[in-house]
């Protein structure tokens, strides 16, 4: 990043005050009258009632409206393990994207635990508090040993967003890029650099939507994940695949598509060169792809490219999919997010791509037209119509498989964050 750019991010986050988050006041806290209510005596009543019963609590707090964005720290963004306190600046971002995009109110926390199990049994002693837990940046394989205890342990959606999220994302921008470039997912060879918790959960995704395992090519640090390696964790042996290919330089000769999950400029121009026409890169390695942008558009004109930022056409970023799929889950008290909820939340973003780009989304991106096509594949997240269809969608799925206490909202589909109570 440039000096000058570098200044403006600390500026942003330091002025006028520190940080990007704040907690507002939902009832009136003028008069006595008013703080006898809000606080003692008035307070005891609602205590009283989810006493006798915890549901109640939804009706007496904010829980219902509650997320827990919670973090180690121990695999920030593309930038490794900086710890937990380090993580606070993206969890309070992920709060800001789940306030604004989805009207959700979140608190960050960063969880210094000296082992997997101590992180599992701090988030389980305090999971009942919220309505959802939103679970951030916490490295590979510990993540899915963590998610899988706490969904266990927990009765409110547990969601590792960059599993889940980033997944559901590159699986909708996937569909529609393979389309526009005349290829189907079924026939798509797909190179994944990157094994950790990101790229594991979009493979499998992309199997679940119809990509053959046979045609994906996942890479760790060491090369190409195939069956003669001894050294495979038993996450990564999922995708161990029968084959002579070694190195990226082997798996990228004529692929489809190439998934960066990884680091960045760890793809070069020469192996993009090496793929099949039309190539699609998701370079989403953030805050720096695996290959920018320009060098790869250099490279080739016929790509499609996306990556996980904001400054760039094409954001396969998991701020698509978090706020939308909470607000779904937590509006119809879903008691987890399943795959079927997962999987229409990817047919309803992939879908909106194809309509007509409204003059809201055109004045944020100060342009004059954008068409579905190569420069276009995916909505843009100030896209409001996001807020109507994703939740509808993941709701509507949440009751049809099962796991919705409460049925399908009556003031579905939201039209904006002001309709979220339904008033
Ligand atoms: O924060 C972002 O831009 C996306 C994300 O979750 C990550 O890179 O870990
Ligand atoms: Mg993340």
């Amino acid at each position: 990043m440039s000096d000058d750019k570098r200044q403006a991010a600390l500026d942003y986050h330091a002025k006028p005050i520190p940080g990007k988050l704040s907690v507002e006041l939902t009832k009136p806290t003028e008069t006595a009258k008013h703080l006898s209510l809000a606080y003692s005596p008035g307070v005891a009543e609602p205590c009283r009632e989810i006493a006798l019963d915890p549901e109640n609590a939804y009706l007496y707090t904010g829980k219902g409206n509650l997320v827990a964005v919670v973090s180690d720290g121990s695999a920030i963004l593309g930038l490794g393990n900086l710890g937990p306190l380090a993580s606070k600046p993206v969890m309070e971002g992920k709060g800001v994207l789940f306030k604004r995009f989805a009207g959700i109110n979140s608190v960050d926390i960063e969880v210094e635990a000296d082992s997997t199990q101590a992180f599992i049994d701090t988030v389980a002693s305090i999971a009942n508090t919220w309505g959802g837990i939103n679970l951030e940046d916490i490295k590979a394989p510990e993540c899915f040993e963590i998610e899988a205890a706490l969904k266990q342990r927990c009765s409110i959606p547990v969601f590792h967003d960059d599993q889940h999220g980033t997944a559901i994302v590159t699986a909708a921008g996937l569909l529609n890029a393979l389309d526009i470039a005349g290829k189907t997912l079924a026939h798509a060879r797909i190179v994944c650099l990157g094994a950790g918790s990101a790229a594991i959960a979009c493979m499998k995704l992309l199997i679940e939507c119809g990509a053959r395992a046979e045609n994906i090519f996942m890479l760790d640090r060491n090369g190409v994940i195939h069956s003669g390696r001894s050294d495979l964790n038993q996450y990564k042996a999922q995708f161990a695949t029968e084959t002579p290919l070694r190195t990226l330089d082997d798996a990228i000769e004529g692929a489809d598509v190439f998934v960066g999950l990884s680091g960045p400029n760890l793809f070069k121009p020469e192996q993009l060169a090496k793929m099949a026409a039309n190539p699609i890169v998701f370079a989403c390695s953030n805050p720096d792809p695996e290959i920018h942008p320009d060098v790869a558009r250099a490279t080739r004109s016929d790509v499609i490219m996306g990556t996980g930022r904001s400054d760039y056409p094409n954001q396969v970023n998991n701020v698509l999919g978090f706020p939308f799929i909470f607000r779904g889950a937590l509006d119809v008290r879903a008691t987890a997010i399943n795959e079927k909820m997962k999987i229409a939340a990817v047919h309803a973003l992939k879908d909106l791509a194809r309509e007509p780009v409204t003059k809201e989304v055109l004045d944020a991106y100060e342009l004059d037209s954008l068409e579905f096509g190569r420069g276009y594949i995916i909505p843009t997240p100030v896209d409001s119509r996001l807020l109507e269809k994703i939740p509808a969608a993941v709701a509507q799925a949440a009751v049809e498989s099962g796991v919705a206490k409460k049925p399908y909202p009556a003031h579905y589909p939201l039209k904006s964050v002001k309709a979220i109570y339904g008033q």
